[in-house]
């Protein structure tokens, strides 16, 4: 395909996000469809589809139009490449006059949303401005190295001999950054052997910033795929037990588990093996740190569903106080820039819970690489 008609398909794909599909749905129907497409074109059409939903008030703008071919044109813009709109073979038809766009301002300029600015300055401060930068852009590529398995020398030799190069990043001992061959990492033996998964180093660092050690009784509570399951049961050699409240996004962890060479027991009722030494709250969040893997969640967060994450993250965090031994710990995180689902939500419980008190806290946004995320590490008097 042509980069023409790779700007033509973006177009296609985000039409049908605007009317209400998922990206990743709407990128896989047109793949099925578009069986001339090679895999470099369905890699440049999907990093199109995604550069122009994590731009999408800025682009709307530039390229004077809110559906998929205003973002695409206004991207195109952004990237001095607006004469790939050429209408010659499959690319795009030229700009028409009404399609001049301007320049975004404020909180457009940012792509944020207006109603989320005060609390993201709130939350930010001045970091704000470079935040939202940072989340206009791709997020880069990082791998867990599984010390169970190996060390990150060892795991950083493999991966090279298979043509991917890889960088040690400074948020966690364990953290890679994918430099070179990041497409190759799933289908490569050092990731199928279990000597790394694919794993934000942010994440990384809030597991490495819990106070595990040999023989706790653990439980991770929110444990989704088992991303932080895991990476906790690397550190150290734990009894550990998974809950989540959708029991079906734990289905590939025995797999995992067993690739990574640990035991966890899976369990729809945390409060049967309780009590825990250590309880992860990795809690369902606006996800506002990770918007540049998920942009279409900037989107789609709205006020009501923001108040309504916060009422579910308490009541979680107050079904799991009560199974954590005295003197035990309750680790709460969130991949959230938000102070409301942060701080605030930590000193209300501590509130509500007087026999608790916050040990510390710890936050980082994607400036420092990572995705946004925060850990506050409660102790049971
Ligand atoms: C941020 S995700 C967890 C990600 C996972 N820990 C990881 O590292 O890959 C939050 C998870 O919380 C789960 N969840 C939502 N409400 C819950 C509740 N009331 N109790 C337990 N889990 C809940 C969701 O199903 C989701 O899998």
């Amino acid at each position: 395909m042509t980069p023409g008609a790779r700007a033509a398909a973006a177009i296609g794909v985000l039409d049908r996000v605007l009317a209400g599909e998922a990206a990743e749905k709407a990128l896989t129907n047109w793949g099925r469809a578009s069986r001339f497409a090679g895999s470099g074109d369905r890699a440049a059409v999907r990093d199109l589809v995604y550069d122009a939903l994590r731009q999408r008030r800025s682009a709307a703008a530039l390229g004077g139009g809110e559906a998929g071919r205003g973002l695409v044109l206004g991207l195109m813009r952004a990237n001095g490449q607006e004469a790939l709109f050429s209408g010659e073979g499959h690319a795009p038809a030229p700009p028409a006059a009404s399609e001049a766009g301007r320049e975004p301002v404020g909180a457009e300029a940012l792509d944020l949303p207006d109603w989320l600015v005060p609390e993201l300055e709130r939350s930010l401060g001045e970091r704000l401005a470079p935040v939202a930068e940072a989340l206009r852009a791709r997020a880069p590529v990082f791998l867990r190295v599984n010390l169970a398995r190996g060390t990150a020398a060892g795991a950083q030799a493999a991966l090279a001999g298979e043509g991917i190069v890889t960088r040690p990043h400074p948020l966690a001992d364990t953290a890679l950054e994918v430099v070179e061959g990041a497409r190759r990492v799933q289908v490569s033996d050092a990731y199928r052997a279990g000597l790394v998964e694919l794993q934000d180093a942010s994440s990384q660092a809030v597991v490495a910033g819990l106070p595990l050690a040999e023989g706790m009784r653990v439980l991770d509570h929110c444990a989704g795929g088992g991303g932080k399951t895991l990476a906790m049961a690397a550190r150290a050699k734990l009894r550990l037990w998974a809950h989540d409240a959708a029991p079906r996004r734990m289905a590939d962890l025995p797999e995992r588990a067993k690739r990574a060479g640990v035991k966890v027991t899976l369990t729809e009722r945390p409060e049967a093996s309780a009590p825990y030494d250590l309880a992860l709250v990795d809690a369902p969040c606006s996800g506002s740190g990770s918007w540049r893997r998920d942009p279409e969640g900037k989107w789609r967060l709205t006020p009501a569903r923001l108040a309504e994450l916060v009422g579910i993250q308490a009541a979680i965090l107050d079904r799991v106080a009560p199974m954590v031994a005295p003197g035990g710990w309750l680790g709460y995180a969130t991949c959230s820039l938000l102070r409301v689902e942060n701080g605030d939500q930590a000193q209300a419980f501590l509130g509500r819970h007087p026999g608790w008190r916050l040990e510390t806290e710890r936050s980082f946004t994607p400036l420092e690489g990572g995705d946004g995320f925060h850990l506050a590490l409660f102790r049971r008097s």
